[in-house]
């Protein structure tokens, strides 16, 4: 087949056969190794203000399923935090592994996670996403960690979702959901400036990374792995 994926004939370690920027300077995902962050005064909290009736639909992409919001106005937006101006928010989706013990894309002093969030917004400076995606600052997403724990709740208002967009193409309303829910009490961050995790792996993502994680339970990560058949890492 001649897309991406994550087997051996079209994993990572292929895709800088037909992406070579895969091979540049500012590709994600990276190792977050906390002793070498430094605490940055002038950075302020992170200002997420999302309406739920932005809420669209849920898709199977064939990579994972990603919540697509409604990004006509400045109705859910990201503010504050290391940007600058203000990002829509596009879609949210997960990155999730075989079993519990590997799956995040971003590591923490090499700790892996069994899954990881990422809400991708863009810069309202330029006119679309997909103006956006092409910029060093056109985008900015925001990692959550989910660690293995008590079953999450407002996780499983997604997973419950998934049961009819089994097959890649498949989509399905998914309105009046608040992403809020998903976001860990605490937003502090880790930031650095880096790339799409997929490709086309555009260096235009500016990672925020909350240091705190949500609970997801062991049978929830089953769901998932379930889900899509492609397991990532
Ligand atoms: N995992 S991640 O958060 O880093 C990530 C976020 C979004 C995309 C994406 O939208 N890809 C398709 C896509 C669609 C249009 C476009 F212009 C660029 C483009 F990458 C890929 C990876």
């Amino acid at each position: 087949s001649n897309g991406w994926g994550y087997a051996d004939h079209n994993g990572p370690d292929k895709w800088c056969e037909n992406f070579p920027i895969a091979n540049g300077p500012r590709q994600s995902p990276i190792d977050i190794q906390t002793g070498g962050a430094s605490y940055a005064e002038s950075l302020k909290p992170l200002k997420l203000q999302y309406d739920p009736s932005t809420s669209l639909d849920i898709l199977n992409n064939g990579h994972s399923f990603q919540v697509t919001f409604a990004d006509d106005d400045d109705s859910s937006t990201l503010t504050e935090g290391p940007i600058s101006g203000k990002y829509r928010l596009k879609q949210f989706h997960f990155h999730w592994g075989a079993s519990d013990d590997k799956g995040s894309e971003h590591t923490v002093d090499g700790k892996c996670y069994p899954a990881e969030l990422h809400l991708v917004h863009w810069n309202t400076e330029y006119p679309s996403f997909g103006e956006a995606a092409s910029k060093p600052d056109g985008l900015a997403v925001v990692g959550v960690f989910l660690e293995n724990g008590a079953e999450n709740p407002n996780l499983q208002k997604v997973l419950d979702a998934m049961d009819a967009i089994k097959c890649k193409g498949k989509q399905t309303l998914f309105t009046n959901f608040d992403p809020t829910v998903l976001l860990p009490e605490s937003l502090d961050y880790w930031m650095y400036l880096g790339s799409l995790t997929t490709p086309p792996l555009l260096e235009s993502v500016t990672w925020i990374v909350c240091k705190q994680s949500i609970s997801i339970s062991t049978e929830q990560v089953l769901l998932m792995t379930q889900f899509i058949p492609v397991i990532q890492a």
